[in-house]
């Protein structure tokens, strides 16, 4: 029978072993990738882990389809080339996408919002599986909703494959306003918090006590140059995800880094970028000195453009 004792109780061993290898990954950068070489170059650039997937957000948004898990073969291929963590997207409520990726031995399962959502419902029941779970979240209702079914990681959501960091920031500014909120309610008023945020009263307790999410909280989706991930490290992202920022040339094309040297250089020199920036967010001189490094950058699409119904970040309940 799977452990589904979130709410209040993270002394479990299964959720502490997931939340343990969450813990390992703050500080860093998760790069999508979506050939092997491409997760060569990651983990050469020092990203701390990979997201193997078939089309970064940019391609899917620019093409349009039916997004789905990536093929276990891709997933296989990946996890043999690189040493560091290998994570890989499963559609919200897809749970057999999500056991696919647990048999192939995936680190970490992120149940997103960039691939077409296959449940308009429900979510996967992340207790029901060994492998820990990443989610989205624009607010601290949603997050704590995703931790109450097992999630071990929290992503502020952005809106992907945009290039633009608008919503990242608006979600991680949100989150962070709510949590500091509820740290100086009473303990009477934590019932109606409870009850605003929708989300379960003991998960919600737990924040106002702590001050913080109780697993580590990351951000993803629309940040693209070594300026937006100090950006996002310094208003509380613990990790930040990239995905079209390093591999993408065109809206619709990724840099060539298997055939083109020149091009392979282009996305080496983001990658390695964004990592530094991530790692030294504080210090306004290196992240300078790695933005200088960088060669071209990802043609963006503002945010504000997008159509409602072509969004993203509101797949997720
Ligand atoms: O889904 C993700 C994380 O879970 C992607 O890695 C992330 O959202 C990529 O977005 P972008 O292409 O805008 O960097």
């Amino acid at each position: 029978m799977a452990d589904h004792t979130t709410n209040g109780n993270f002394s479990s061993p299964s959720l502490r072993l997931k939340l343990g290898l969450a813990e390992m990954l703050k500080g860093g950068v998760i790069m999508d990738v979506m050939n092997v070489e491409q997760a060569r170059i990651a983990e050469e650039a020092g990203a701390i882990s990979v997201m193997a997937l078939e089309r970064v957000p940019a391609m899917i948004r620019a093409e349009g389809g039916v997004a789905r898990m990536a093929s276990p073969k891709l997933i296989k291929q990946i996890i043999a080339a690189v040493s560091i963590p290998v994570m890989a997207k499963a559609r919200i409520g897809h749970f057999a996408e999500a056991q696919v990726l647990q048999h192939l031995g995936v680190d970490f399962i992120d149940e997103s919002e960039v691939l077409t959502p296959a449940d308009e419902t429900y979510h996967i029941d992340k207790h029901a599986f060994t492998t820990p779970f990443v989610c989205g979240a624009r607010n601290l209702g949603e997050a704590l909703r995703r931790i109450a079914e097992g999630a071990a990681m929290i992503r502020t959501k952005g809106e992907p494959g945009t290039g633009d960091v608008v919503h990242a920031v608006q979600h991680m500014r949100q989150i962070v306003r709510e949590i500091k909120a509820l740290t100086v309610l009473g303990d009477e008023e934590l019932y109606n918090a409870a009850k605003v945020h929708g989300a379960p009263y003991e998960l919600v307790r737990m924040v106002a006590k702590a001050g913080k999410l109780p697993v580590p909280n990351f951000s993803a989706g629309g940040i693209a140059t070594p300026a937006d991930a100090a950006l996002m490290m310094q208003l509380g992202a613990e990790t930040v995800f990239v995905g079209s920022g390093i591999f993408m040339k065109e809206r619709a094309t990724p840099l060539d880094v298997e055939n083109d040297p020149k091009e392979r250089e282009e996305a080496v020199s983001r990658a390695r970028a964004i990592v530094i920036a991530t790692t030294h967010f504080n210090d306004p001189k290196i992240v300078a000195e790695a933005s200088e490094s960088v060669i071209g950058s990802m043609k963006g699409l503002a945010a504000a453009a997008i159509e409602e119904q072509d969004l993203m970040q509101t797949r997720g309940w």
